[in-house]
């Protein structure tokens, strides 16, 4: 819509193409699930039905993305390639990266009572991504055999540890101690001699991990009347397993892999070191600035129909984007001031924040994928009377200010949006109201200036703008205060620790320079 003076702030913005030939993985990774997969006693070493929620939500995100053509996961990872050809966000890494990562999140909260209906999720489960490029097909081939190399050495290193404490009666130290130098055929002859157990009778899901992708199968539409059936064909998402999967065996033998990746020429056997250093590359953001990541929500003009959200402005929706930012700025300790508006939320990290190294992809994922896990777990909390129909995705992206001045003009932009939307938004709904079409309403603002939008408002409605809530005209600003009486918060009897801070949450002007200075300790 109209600009501002203002919107420079957007050339701080940085492109992040991922040009072609280059193959597009996306590798996704449970944030600390040693901690959440010990709180929710997940079985040791491997838990199926945790494995199995994994694939489903891996499954999801097939479904949902056409452009995914292949994934491998196991344990708590997965990777998904896209197709060569895919123009998914103008292959824009921050976006792709986060969507996939908001979205399998989304699916991982949605289906957990499905696989675990008698456990209750305790806390919001997070994984972080980012963006593996491929050079060429040989190159992905590579990292597949790396990954599933890994899946192997930790299946095998895991069921040792855990017979071992198990059954062995070791100490966690003394087995992991034994495992210290023991080569892989040890291991096989550790598990067999002293527990009788043949590795590679046990469950593939466990050795090989799961591949998901697509593959056409014919589906019965009808029957003609002489009882014949009709059949069409239709891509469809299945699970398949291999010993390896980077093998041409496997690989050359499904026509969807060959069309939309190539074919393997030859075997993979081992992995050269300076791929993987590739794979694990990850850029960092530049120091001393100012941290933005936004997020923004993906069609929520679809999601906010379909949930039949208030036009133009939902408290209960809004309310529920205030209570998971005061989530992720209670989780995230680096963050000192956020900003939401609509379906988007504004989170400021301090200038010197070392969180993960300062790594963008780390730092989006891990906030957009926290944020949606909140967003779906607390919806019943705000909705209570409405369901939520599929699960909502996000996507994030991390821009770097380097002045406190530019830090406060983008803040500003967001704010001035807000107000210019809120405003169009609130005459626009008013003449649908009123009985004319969407076109005549849009028509009827084209070009009007805020005070005619007012005038409007008021002649025509009986609408005030500037008594309208403030949440809707300003936005929402949360942000830590110092509590006048520290609260004492006493976790043990041990420890008793001082909360000095609070965290609030506003709807005040933060363009003006006033609001800076009476909360001087934001930005210092
Ligand atoms: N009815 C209603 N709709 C809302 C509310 N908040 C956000 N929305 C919808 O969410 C949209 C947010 O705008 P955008 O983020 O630009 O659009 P989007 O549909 O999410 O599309 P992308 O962000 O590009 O994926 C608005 O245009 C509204 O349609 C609300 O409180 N009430
Ligand atoms: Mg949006
Ligand atoms: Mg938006």
């Amino acid at each position: 819509m109209a600009n501002s003076k203002y919107e420079y702030v957007k050339s701080f913005e940085v492109e992040d193409e991922v040009m072609p030939p280059n193959l597009i993985v996306v590798h996704i990774d449970g944030r600390d699930f040693r901690r959440f997969s010990e709180v929710h006693e997940f079985e040791k070493p491997n838990d199926e039905k945790a494995l199995n929620l994994m694939n489903q939500c891996a499954m999801a995100v097939l479904e949902e993305y056409p452009d995914i053509v292949f994934s491998y996961g196991y344990g708590d990872e997965y990777s998904f390639v896209l197709k060569k050809t895919s123009k998914f966000y103008q292959r824009r890494s921050s976006k792709i990266s986060s969507v996939i990562v908001s979205f399998f999140t989304s699916v991982y909260v949605t289906k957990w009572k499905e696989f675990f209906p008698l456990k209750e999720l305790r806390y919001p489960p997070s994984f972080l991504s980012q963006i593996v490029c491929c050079a060429s097909l040989e190159i992905l081939q590579a990292y597949l055999a790396w990954r599933q190399r890994d899946c192997h050495v930790q299946n095998q290193y895991n069921t040792c540890f855990w017979e071992l404490v198990k059954k062995g009666g070791k100490t966690e130290m003394e087995a992991q101690e034994i495992l210290k130098y023991a080569k892989e055929q040890d291991r096989n002859e550790l598990l067999h001699q002293q527990f009788g157990i043949n590795y590679n009778d046990t469950l593939a899901l466990f050795r090989q991990g799961t591949c998901i992708f697509k593959t056409e199968v014919e589906d019965i539409v009808k029957y003609n009347e002489d009882g014949t059936p009709v059949k069409r064909l239709r891509r469809k998402a299945g699970i398949f397993r291999s010993e390896n999967i980077a093998g041409r065996r496997f690989w050359n033998a499904h026509a969807s892999l060959l069309k939309e990746l190539g074919n393997f020429s030859e075997d993979c056997f081992k992995t050269n070191p300076d791929y993987i250093r590739s794979f694990l590359f990850e850029s960092k953001l530049m120091p001393s600035t100012w941290i933005v990541i936004r997020i923004d929500g993906c069609h929520f003009h679809r999601f906010a129909d379909v949930h039949e959200f208030n036009k133009p402005n939902d408290k209960q929706a809004l309310d529920l984007m205030n209570l998971c930012a005061v989530a992720v700025l209670e989780e995230f300790h680096d963050i000192v001031f956020c900003y939401g508006v609509s379906d988007e939320y504004s989170f400021v990290l301090k200038k010197d924040s070392q969180l993960y190294q300062r790594r963008a992809s780390k730092i989006v994922s891990a906030i957009v994928s926290f944020f949606s896990s909140m967003y779906v777990m607390k919806w019943k909390d705000v909705f209570w009377k409405k369901e939520l129909k599929y699960p909502p995705s996000f996507d994030g992206r991390a821009v770097c200010y380097p002045s406190n001045e530019i830090l406060q003009d983008y803040l500003a932009w967001r704010q001035v949006d807000c107000h210019i939307n809120n405003q169009y938004n609130t005459c626009f709904w008013s003449l649908v109201k009123s009985g004319k079409s969407k076109s005549e309403a849009q028509n009827y603002l084209k070009g009007t200036q805020a005070c005619e939008k007012n005038e409007l408002l008021l002649k025509e409605f009986g609408i005030n703008y500037n008594t309208l809530p403030l949440m809707f005209r300003q936005g929402s600003s949360i942000f830590r205060v110092k509590r006048e009486n520290p609260t004492l918060l006493e976790n043990d009897a041990s420890s008793v620790e001082k909360i000095e801070t609070k965290i609030v949450t506003e709807h005040c002007n933060i363009i003006e320079q006033s609001f800076w200075e009476a909360h001087p300790s934001i930005l210092n």
